[in-house]
């Protein structure tokens, strides 16, 4: 069983939600990352998205565009990402991590050697962005072949038929994209993301998150008792805009005033 199943299973038992913060690797630089993911699991996170940065997010609003700019401008290559990841794992081995990006710099990279050198850093999941499920046959044995689930986006306005071969594909869990529009969005609609999870239920049996525009404990319980998780990027990334010339520390101090929040809105 992969780490990510067992997460949910477990979170299952114990009758809560996953929470899912991303953040993107090597923002402010990359000396901040590893504390900044401790700090984020000791406010209550249960899976990890890291995002690798990319010249060109496509599928991502201004927060997360200058995100990655700060994090490449630090020098923050895929590379310097699987360190990172590596440094973190000396000290937590239990909390699923999920790398997030596009494809370009990871078919620069190799796929087969990226998903090795991924498996050797202690990454329990892949979620690439631009990766259509038509051309994804070659890369899903890469990652297949390290045990390495391959997590997929589906949006409002994704097909029944489409749903399904993507379902086919994913492992882990799926991601239920709540807006149209790019990360950062406006808040989200629950009744529409309630009935998508619904409609989704029937076509797989994968636990659904929810991710795109969750920025507070009310909407993030709002939408984890329609779904089984839900993912919360943009708010804070730009918590770690505001506080990137403070220390270390406070930067951590500012994402856990965010999650931890949410966190206890969850389990009531
Ligand atoms: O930022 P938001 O609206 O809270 O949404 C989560 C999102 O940031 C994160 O999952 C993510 C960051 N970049 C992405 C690109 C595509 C899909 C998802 C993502």
């Amino acid at each position: 069983m992969s780490r990510i199943q067992q997460c949910f299973e477990q979170l299952k038992a114990d009758n809560k939600k996953a929470l899912i913060p991303y953040i993107t690797a090597g923002d402010p630089t990359p000396e901040h990352t590893v504390e900044l993911m401790h700090a984020l699991v000791e406010s209550g996170a249960d899976i990890l998205e890291i995002g690798m940065p990319f010249s060109d997010p496509m599928a991502d609003g201004p927060v997360i565009q200058l995100a990655c700019e700060r994090a490449l401008e630090a020098g923050t290559s895929i590379r310097k990402v699987l360190e990172i990841i590596k440094e973190f794992r000396t000290v937590n081995q239990q909390t699923p991590v999920v790398l997030m990006g596009y494809l370009n710099p990871i078919e620069f990279f190799g796929y087969q050697a990226f998903s090795d050198a991924a498996k050797d850093a202690g990454i329990d999941g892949i979620l690439l962005v631009d990766l259509t499920p038509e051309e994804a046959t070659d890369v899903v044995e890469c990652f297949r072949s390290n045990n390495i689930d391959l997590i997929y986006l589906l949006s409002p306005t994704t097909t029944e038929a489409r749903a399904k071969k993507i379902c086919d594909l994913a492992s882990g869990y799926v991601y239920y994209v709540s807006v149209k529009g790019v990360t950062g969005s406006a808040s989200l609609d629950v009744d529409s993301v309630a009935s998508h999870v619904e409609s989704l239920r029937k076509i797989t049996d994968l636990p659904i998150g929810v991710g795109f525009g969750i920025r507070d404990a009310q909407t993030a319980r709002a939408v984890s008792q329609c779904s089984d998780g839900v993912i919360v990027g943009s708010v804070l990334v730009n918590a770690i805009a505001q506080a990137k010339d403070s220390t270390q520390d406070q930067v951590a101090d500012a994402l856990r005033a965010i999650l931890s929040p949410m966190r206890s809105e969850m389990d009531k």
